[in-house]
């Protein structure tokens, strides 16, 4: 495809790879949420365990930053990061304070084995061989799954109860969604000049964060 131009990749992944797209957005969890019927243990154990995840999420976005400090030549590309890590500290505070209303010890809480191979994945991805373009492209498909799962809970014709709604505004709101467009916007930029391989490998990339983000609200769920 290189000389062939690419103006929209990310547009394009998601309608190849619609169902399995469909599988991490509108997942039976989101959906419980989204019709009132999730349950309370379900939610604590999503609680404590993205609670683990968001810190190992930490480094990651950090590497990305380092990676467009380096290999980016738009500077505007450092605030959207930067306000990447402030919204990753808010979370941080707000899974702190969530966990204390429902009496979730953080401290004790043993990451699964679900949970452990997705940091894992993680980390591979903060390898100096993952590119900017590999690392942007990832970091908005983990994003944006968040974003499009919580805004369809607070959707027209949603049931989400009153107490779930705040947990969903976190991710579901416009900020976020504004947000997440603009990792979007340069993760296209950056995948229109980079080398067919580099975008073969961001595209498996997505498929990877897919499925462990299945996974991990398989494990949510209780069904693993
Ligand atoms: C598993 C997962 N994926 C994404 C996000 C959004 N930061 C999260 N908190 N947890």
């Amino acid at each position: 495809m290189e000389g062939i131009e690419r103006t929209a990749m990310t547009d394009t992944w998601l309608k190849k790879h619609r169902q399995i797209y469909l599988g991490a957005t509108r997942h039976p969890f989101i959906l419980g949420i989204r019709d009132g019927s999730v349950d309370l243990s379900s939610f604590k154990r999503w609680l404590g365990q993205d609670y683990l995840f968001v810190r190992a999420f930490v480094p990651f976005v950090a590497s990305v930053l380092l990676k467009a400090s380096k290999e980016s030549d738009e500077n505007a590309d450092i605030d959207v990061l930067l306000g990447g890590l402030a919204a990753l500290n808010d979370e941080i505070a707000w899974f702190k304070n969530e966990a204390s209303k429902l009496g979730v010890a953080l401290a004790s809480v043993v990451p699964h084995p679900i949970n452990l191979n997705y940091c894992r994945f993680l980390e591979s991805l903060m390898s100096p061989d993952v590119d900017y373009t590999q690392a942007i492209t990832a970091f908005w498909a983990i994003e944006t799954v968040y974003q499009q799962s919580f805004a369809h809970c607070l959707e027209e014709g949603s049931k989400t109860p009153d107490d779930l709604k705040q947990t969903c505004r976190r991710w579901g709101n416009d900020d976020f969604g504004q947000y997440c467009r603009a990792l979007r916007s340069i993760a296209d930029r950056q995948l229109a000049k980079a080398s067919d391989d580099v975008v073969a490998k961001a595209e498996v990339n997505l498929l990877n964060i897919l499925e462990h983000e299945v996974q991990f609200w398989n494990m949510s769920h209780g069904k693993i």
